[in-house]
């Protein structure tokens, strides 16, 4: 009788410790992300979130573990080549946007996993980046310049151009920073449009704020002190006691219809 198939994961990080400055950044963490699960990743301030995502992006070396990518074993392979397969939206690629570039040549540079464009937009790579746009619901930003974009609208178009390339995995750290409640609200609820896709890649959102769980987010980790807290299926791992433990104060999570939030807090 023929075995089931096995289907690799997108991602997998055994054992990962990461050490500076003689403290522990990341400690043993093991976390594996399949095809078709969407992961929140939560934590109080330097728990090492973003330490952990700068490990998988290849940026933060590791003292000790594995870290697998889409198949690739970090040290043995090209990096930066594996870099343009990951789609990732952060506070730091934000930054690195010029104020007079139009919204499709932003997206179109994702193709090249490049800010700012070399020459002439070619037609096929605009029909691309208005597509990604589309993904977004903002094919009405193409021609707009990055300087005039409200918030919201800026975290689309990387998103966009994250997506370009139609990578298996798509990060997202803190997307809604910076949103007023509405626009936030706006902005997950395209999120939730992409995410609801059969082919959409395998997010990880990274979020200070429960009330921004989608959802179709099946999975959470949970990081506290550079160590996984909880790491397992939303449903059972996002409670009271969970939350209470990684930030190390009393807190009342509480589910209402599909959506979370936070009814309590002592400190
Ligand atoms: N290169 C480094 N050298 C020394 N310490 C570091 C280095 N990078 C990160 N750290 C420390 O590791 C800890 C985790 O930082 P990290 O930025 O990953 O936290 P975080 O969970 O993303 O926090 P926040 O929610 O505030 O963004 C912090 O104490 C930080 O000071």
């Amino acid at each position: 009788m023929a075995s089931p198939a096995v289907t690799l994961p997108l991602l997998d990080v055994s054992e990962l410790t990461i050490r500076r400055e003689s403290s522990y950044v990341l400690s043993r963490v093991h976390w594996t992300v399949r095809k078709g699960e969407h992961w929140v990743i939560l934590g109080a301030n330097g728990s090492g979130k973003t330490s952990l995502l700068k490990a998988i992006a290849g940026y933060m070396p590791p003292t000790d573990g594995d870290i697998s990518v889409l198949g690739e074993t970090f040290g043995s392979s090209d990096w930066r080549e594996l870099r343009k397969r990951i789609g990732v939206v952060s506070a730091s690629i934000s930054h690195l946007c010029h104020d007079e570039d139009p919204a499709l040549e932003i997206v179109a540079g994702g193709l090249q996993a490049m800010i700012g464009l070399w020459g002439q937009l070619r037609a096929g790579d605009k029909k691309k980046a208005l597509a990604s746009l589309g993904l977004v619901r903002a094919r009405y930003l193409a021609n707009r310049r990055w300087e005039v974009l409200s918030q919201g609208e800026r975290q689309k178009v990387l998103i966009a151009r994250a997506l370009i390339s139609a990578p298996p995995l798509l990060i997202l750290d803190e997307p809604c920073s910076g949103l007023d409640p509405v626009a936030r609200e706006r902005f997950l609820q395209d999120l939730r449009h992409l995410a609801a896709k059969r082919s959409a890649p395998a997010m990880i959102l990274v979020t200070h704020h429960i009330e921004e769980i989608l959802p179709e987010c099946t999975h959470l980790l949970a990081l506290k002190d550079g160590k996984v807290e909880y790491c397992g299926p939303i449903a059972e791992g996002l409670t009271s006691a969970t939350l209470s433990r990684t930030f190390s104060a009393q807190m009342r999570v509480r589910k209402s219809g599909d959506r979370y939030s936070l009814h309590g807090l002592s400190v």
